[in-house]
This record gives structure tokens, C-alpha cells and sequence, in this order.
């Protein structure tokens, strides 16, 4: 996928893919990714997830990368906060109490500018990227977090049937992406009520990455 494609998506509205509530999944599993009052969440590719929102609702800071700028100000707006925006390398810093995203390309962010995080939260995120990326996405996430623990939500189905994104990601995917790094747990799986591109064979799946080392 083009930058182009994703900011086309945002300039048409076409984001389906925004729930416009916070995760069920997220709601029932929070507390796995142990990240409490002051701890500090990354969210790759955010969007203007209400996700942050509720997460900020339970005290933790949050972090996000997101590649088009209207979606963080709108995300900024919905939350009625004012960012302080800066440079960030190739990014820019959108932040307020309790929250900094960058925007731009979450591949060029780096640790220094990320800052230290104690979890990620991946909705829509891993899935949204073709299955050469997901490579290298996983790589950068241990890099960019020092291998944070995480809860991913990832989406099966008959690939064959319809093209990403989201992409679908078969378990042994997830096991072979993480598993070195990180026990892997799967919590929950529920088939998408609404279906997803006109499928109606669609399981959501939710799962606990915890440091194999920590
Ligand atoms: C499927 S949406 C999911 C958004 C959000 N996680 C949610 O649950 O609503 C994927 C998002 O990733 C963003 N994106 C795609 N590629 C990116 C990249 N390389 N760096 C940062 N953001 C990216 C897109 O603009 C889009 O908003």
C-alpha cells in the first residue's frame, strides 16, 4: 500500500475501518497489557481510534504513529486538546498531556523519538500492511519498543476470496512473527458479525504477546 492510498482513503471518509466505539476485544483484555495509571501505550498505525481516548480514560499515557495528518487532527478535535506540534526527524509531534503522536511514516520513526513504552496495542494495524511488510514491521516494533509486551488483533478469512487490507493473518503467521521474541497466547476469537469485504466467513482474533525474557 502507497502513502497515497491511505491518504486517499482518509480524504474520501472511506474508513471503514474506524469503529467510532472502543475494541470489545480491547474493553475485555486491557488489563493484559498491564499498563495501568501512568504507563506509557503505543499505538502503531492509530488512526483517531476511540481507543485512545479510553485508554487515556484509564490513565495511561498513549503514543501513536499515523500517516495522515487530518486523521490526527481530527483525532486532537474529537478530544478536545490542543497539540504542540514539532518536529520529529522526518515526522511531526502532535502532543498534549498524556499523548504524543507522530505523523509520517511509522518505518521512519526511531526509539529516541518514540520515547520509552511499557505495551503496543495492534488493532488494524498488522493487518493492514501486505505480508512482505508484516516482516518488517514486526522487526521495527521490537526495535522501536525493546520488544514491549502487546495485544494484537488480527482478522482470518479466505484470502483468496478478497484482497487486503485488512490482510488476513492466519495464526501460524502471528507464531511465526512473534514467537521467537515473545510467548504467544491467543486470548479470544469471534466471527465479525458484519463480515468484512462482503465475506461473511470472518473471525477476529485477539492475542497476548508477552516477553519471552521479561
Ligand atoms: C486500517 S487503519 C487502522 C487505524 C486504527 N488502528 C484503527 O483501529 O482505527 C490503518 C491506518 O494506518 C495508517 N498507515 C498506513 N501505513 C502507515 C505507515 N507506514 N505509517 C503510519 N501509518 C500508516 C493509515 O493511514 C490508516 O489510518
Amino acid at each position: 500500500m502507497t502513502p497515497d492510498f491511505w491518504h486517499g482513503k482518509w480524504q474520501r471518509n472511506e474508513i471503514g475501518f474506524h469503529e467510532g466505539r472502543p475494541n470489545h476485544f480491547l474493553v475485555r483484555h486491557a488489563d493484559r497489557l498491564a499498563a495501568g495509571a501512568g504507563s506509557r501505550v503505543f499505538l502503531p498505525l492509530c488512526g483517531k481510534t476511540r481507543d485512545i481516548a479510553w485508554l487515556m480514560g484509564r490513565g495511561a499515557r498513549v503514543a501513536g504513529a499515523e500517516l495522515n495528518r487530518s486523521a490526527i487532527e481530527q483525532l486532537f478535535a474529537e478530544l478536545e486538546l490542543a497539540p504542540e506540534v514539532t518536529a520529529a526527524g522526518p515526522l511531526e509531534r502532535f502532543s498534549a498531556a498524556g499523548i504524543d503522536i507522530f505523523v509520517g511514516d511509522v518505518f521512519a520513526l526511531t526509539p529516541a523519538h518514540l520515547g520509552p513504552v511499557d505495551a503496543i496495542y495492534d488493532r488494524a494495524a498488522l493487518v493492514a500492511l501486505p505480508g512482505d511488510v508484516r516482516w518488517h514491521y514486526a522487526g521495527h516494533l521490537r526495535g522501536l519498543t525493546g520488544g514491549a509486551r502487546q495485544l494484537l488483533i488480527s482478522y482470518e478469512y479466505d484470502q483468496s476470496l478478497a484482497k487486503g487490507p485488512p490482510f488476513s493473518v492466519q495464526a501460524d503467521e502471528v507464531h511465526a512473527l512473534y514467537g521467537a521474541d515473545y510467548h504467544v497466547q491467543e486470548l479470544e476469537t469471534a466471527p465479525v458479525e458484519r463480515g468484512l469485504k462482503g465475506l461473511s466467513e470472518v473471525v477476529e482474533r485477539i492475542w497476548q504477546l508477552v516477553p519471552r525474557q521479561g
